[in-house]
């Protein structure tokens, strides 16, 4: 089976989508991104599939004529792109992703974990009532920046509220760079009002706490109840069922949405950057500080105490931003703990087993 992918490298853009029905590679999200990463021949001799689902020893893969089941490959997660080795799947090789979604895994190990690759946009679902939390808002703001995905606010059951533009306006301070939207979920012209995100090739994720609205939208948008229906029962290791529903799931018109449980227990990781993204204001008044390692605390010289006495900036915003700093910070530290500890375990066992030799 030979397929030709010479369009690919015909510099199509994806603004040209807007004119012209995508191709099937182009609606599971492929894109000049990922062809500029190949050659016609490789393309032809290893043809391009998107990870479409993640079991636990299998991954779901799908492109222009294949939809099949391959083994797991080390540190590939749902929305990579991989050159499929027809012969050999496990010798499939991964593209340079566009963006990637990770989390510290909840409990005490704090591994990082892949939620998924490629995401173009980020829903960060919240709700006008009490779900609604700007610290939670800012870390997911944060994440999404860390990602490099672009993060669009919802705010969800606005019908049941008096007055959903405060909600707005207090999502809105987090950043002028986001869009924020308040919405009834339930609105049968949903579809509609996600227009701009929407579009083929493109793909979309949501985040948010349980009962906001996250599976009520993605059936929205796929017109069907998938968000319901997916869910695949699993044995863990341990012989007990585990709910895995992380998949792609393709929208008509041609783009795919992310249906991911499990991203309530969020925490940062590694996320300096989407830090002072959401900050930039408050990271650039730090550069003034005196000292390099200031606490914004009570240290002479400091910037950030100055521009608070003088009104210039939120004292509840400040306190979110130092939680934030103090989080990464703590998870960063006992990141290098861990390596640090895993070395010297090692070396006590090789230590142990050499005198046992002897
Ligand atoms: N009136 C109203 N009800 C909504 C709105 N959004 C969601 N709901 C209702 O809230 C409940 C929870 O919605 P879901 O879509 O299941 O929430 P979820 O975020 O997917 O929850 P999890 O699956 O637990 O993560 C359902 O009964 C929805 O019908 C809204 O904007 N307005
Ligand atoms: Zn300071």
């Amino acid at each position: 089976m030979t397929r030709d992918f010479s369009q690919f490298f015909s510099g199509s853009s994806s603004t040209d989508l807007n004119k012209r029905d995508p191709s099937f590679l182009e609606s599971l999200g492929w894109s000049a991104y990922f062809s500029q990463q190949t050659s016609l021949d490789q393309l032809t001799q290893t043809p391009p599939v998107r990870v479409i689902e993640a079991h636990r020893t299998q991954l779901h893969v799908l492109g222009d004529g294949i939809d099949t089941l391959i083994p797991q490959l080390p540190d590939v997660v749902v929305g990579d792109w991989l050159l499929l080795d027809l012969e050999t799947p496990t010798k499939s090789e991964p593209l340079d992703r566009k963006s990637l979604i990770k989390r510290r895994a909840p409990g005490t190990g704090r591994s990082i974990q892949l939620i998924a690759a490629n995401v173009d946009t980020v829903f960060i679902v919240s709700s006008c009532n009490q779900d609604f939390n700007l610290a939670r808002l800012e870390r997911y703001v944060a994440l999404a920046f860390e990602a490099e995905v672009t993060p669009v606010i919802l705010l969800t059951k606005s019908d049941l509220c008096v007055d959903p533009a405060t909600f707005v306006q207090q999502a809105q301070s987090i950043s002028d760079q986001i869009v924020v939207l308040a919405l009834n979920a339930k609105d049968a012209d949903v579809a509609t009002q996600l227009a701009d995100w929407r579009k083929p090739g493109q793909t979309l994720a949501f985040l948010g706490s349980s009962g906001v609205g996250k599976s009520t939208l993605v059936n929205a948008l796929t017109g069907e109840n998938s968000a319901e229906t997916g869910a695949i029962r699993e044995d863990d290791a341990k012989g007990r069922h585990t709910t895995t529903r992380r998949q792609l799931h393709q929208l008509p018109g041609g783009g795919m949405v992310l249906d991911t449980p499990g991203m309530r227990e969020l925490q940062l990781t590694d996320a300096n950057q989407g830090v002072a993204s959401v900050f930039a204001d408050l990271t650039e008044l730090a550069h003034g500080c005196r000292f390099r390692d200031c606490a914004h605390d009570t240290e002479p010289g400091c910037a950030i105490q100055a521009a608070l006495a003088a009104g210039e900036i939120d004292h509840a915003r400040l306190q979110r931003w130092k939680k934030l700093v103090a989080e990464e910070a703590f998870n960063a530290k006992s990141m290098l703990e861990r390596k640090a500890e895993a070395r010297s375990l090692k070396k006590h066992i090789r230590a142990v087993q050499s005198t046992k030799r002897r």
